[in-house]
């Protein structure tokens, strides 16, 4: 009896602290212990997993959702599973968020490399490692090579290739999918920019289906536990370009003269620090990664937005006339060469660069994730609200919520309006151009400030003059074009597709008098 008694008074025991330890457990998870200066908590609807479950269905939403619940507090401290995320809202607090040098973007910036491309363990603590310094060259590198004479030199590069490809078009196409044939051609002259023509995705064009099917399934690869079980189609897509950009590699591709001052100056960077050629091919691939998956869907969306539109078709078409002339000479073939001298756009076509803007305006929603390094108080302006932010957590911001909130783009937020960006165009009545500084950020700001945003821009640029001014452009029926429904990106991406079942067929009729010619691009 005794012992049945202690049996059972020893089992009650264990019973009683494995409840009192769950729910303590469960206390701990749903309350995060804040200092009073920090963000408020933003509870989640379902305790402890509300806020990651929102965010692993809602995708860029969550922010959208979780903005409005906050009723317009403009910073706010979100609990995770017993962690925390801060996210910022308002434009001040954003401003605050990119300048500031003790909230780190690299530490972002590593981990997805490491996870989204096959660069060995001792590759990436090699890249990480500040006693090599090889960060810092290689981010120099970069914003050094995509500026100046090197960036003409892509900037032409760029055009010349999509222009071979417009001149080679019939005077009347019948396109199937308006994405696919648009991210083709940038696609192909993208990475015969970077590369040179002798580049893989030339060579074998279902490289460049591999790369958009990785693209749509990053996630996988930033988030997920086993993303070769989860998404086994994407990760031996992946392989493929990895294998082709290690042969590019070995063949000494990267050596021809028409490959970009950028991918040669990152090659012997990797090759100076003895990374083998596995290593070199996959930073190659994250590069690519970086000037393909923004830039291709904003032309995308560009162009539906432009060719909806007749009448900004026709204004847009009277302004650039003013950057294209015809060369006097007739070529040797017979053609008519038109020259378009892309020297000083922004000056010489506002139309076309506010039409720019604003497209990134509605269609980019993508998220900023800095690491606090140490911690660090940021305010809303000078003697403003400041809020303190702990060191190890991750701040977050999202321009789904910047850049279509009413209170910075008044009622008609949500419509593409391109003279928003004209400065005095006084279409927002109220809230008057120039743009207040945080409510629009496409490519960032401050430290980590894109630094492809120029050359984007230009082939963006480029490639609409010439399809204004060659070709009429209409759905298959000849009507305007629709814009389709957009997608919400994954956490990886910040821009949507069309959705699925959207009629993307489109006709091109060349104009008269822009056929039998030829482009060249002129940068003076
Ligand atoms: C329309 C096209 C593009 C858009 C909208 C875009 C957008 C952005 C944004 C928002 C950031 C900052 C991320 C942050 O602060 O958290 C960024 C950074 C970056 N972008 Fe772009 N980008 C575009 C084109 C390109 C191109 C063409 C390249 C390369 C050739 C490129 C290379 C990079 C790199 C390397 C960074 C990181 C910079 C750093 O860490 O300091 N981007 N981009």
């Amino acid at each position: 009896m005794a012992i049945v008694e202690t049996l059972t008074s020893n089992a009650t025991a264990i019973a009683t602290a494995l409840v009192g330890g769950a729910l303590l457990l469960l206390w701990r998870l749903s309350n995060v212990q804040l200092d009073a200066r920090e963000p408020p908590v933003l509870k989640p609807t379902i305790p402890i997993i509300g806020h990651v479950l929102d965010m692993v269905t809602l995708s860029h939403a969550f922010f959208t959702k979780t903005y409005k619940q906050a009723e317009g507090k403009e910073a706010y401290t979100l609990p995770m599973m017993g962690g925390k995320v801060y996210f910022v809202a308002s434009p001040e607090l954003v401003n605050a968020m990119i300048k500031s040098r003790s909230l780190s973007f690299d530490p972002v910036l590593r981990d997805t490399i490491a996870k989204l491309f096959t660069i060995s363990k001792a590759g990436v603590r090699k890249y990480v490692d500040p006693s090599t310094g090889l960060e810092a060259r290689w981010t120099k590198n970069f914003y050094g090579c995509l500026n100046g004479v090197e960036l003409k030199e892509i900037n032409k590069a760029v055009l010349t290739d999509l222009f071979r490809q417009l001149d080679e078009l019939p005077d009347e196409v019948n396109v199937e999918d308006s994405w696919l044939w648009l991210r083709d051609k940038l696609s192909f002259a993208s990475t015969t920019a970077m590369l040179g023509r002798d580049n893989p995705f030339c060579a074998h064009p279902s490289l460049v289906d591999d790369y958009w099917y990785v693209d749509s399934k990053l996630v996988h690869f930033a988030l997920g536990p086993a993303p070769w079980m989860t998404a086994p189609s994407a990760w031996m897509a992946r392989n493929r370009i990895h294998r082709a950009l290690i042969k590019y590699t070995k063949e000494k591709k990267h050596e021809a003269d028409d490959v970009s001052a950028l991918w040669r100056g990152s090659y012997d960077l990797l090759h100076e620090f003895g990374f083998s050629e596995s290593d070199i091919a996959a930073f190659l691939q994250a590069t690519l990664q970086a000037a393909l998956f923004n830039t291709i869907p904003t032309f995308n969306w560009y162009f539906v937005h432009i060719w909806s539109d007749p009448s900004l078709v026709f204004r847009l078409r009277e302004e650039v006339s003013g950057v294209v002339a015809e060369s006097p000479e007739r070529r040797g073939d017979g053609k008519r060469e038109m020259t378009m001298n892309v020297a000083k756009l922004e000056e010489r076509c506002p139309l076309l660069v506010a039409a720019f803007h604003e497209n990134l305006r509605t269609v980019a929603v993508g998220a900023f994730n800095r690491v606090v390094m140490e911690d660090t108080i940021i305010s809303n302006g000078k003697g403003g609200q400041e809020y303190l932010l702990k060191k190890g957590t991750t701040l977050m911001a999202s321009q789904s919520v910047l850049h279509v909130s009413k209170e910075h783009w008044g009622s008609q937020a949500g419509n593409f309006d391109p003279t928003r960006f004209i400065k005095g165009a006084g279409v927002l009545g109220e809230l008057e151009s120039p743009i207040k500084p945080g409510t629009y950020v496409p490519f960032g700001g401050g430290k980590h400030l894109c630094p492809g945003r120029h050359f984007a821009s230009m082939e963006i640029w480029g490639m609409m003059i010439a399809l204004l001014l060659s070709f009429d452009i209409t759905d298959a029926e000849g009507r305007t074009l629709t814009v389709p429904e957009r997608t919400m990106p994954t956490m990886t991406s910040g821009i949507g597709r069309p959705v699925a079942g959207a009629d993307l067929r489109l006709k091109l009729s060349r104009r008269k008098d822009w056929n039998n010619i030829t482009w060249k691009v002129v940068m003076a």
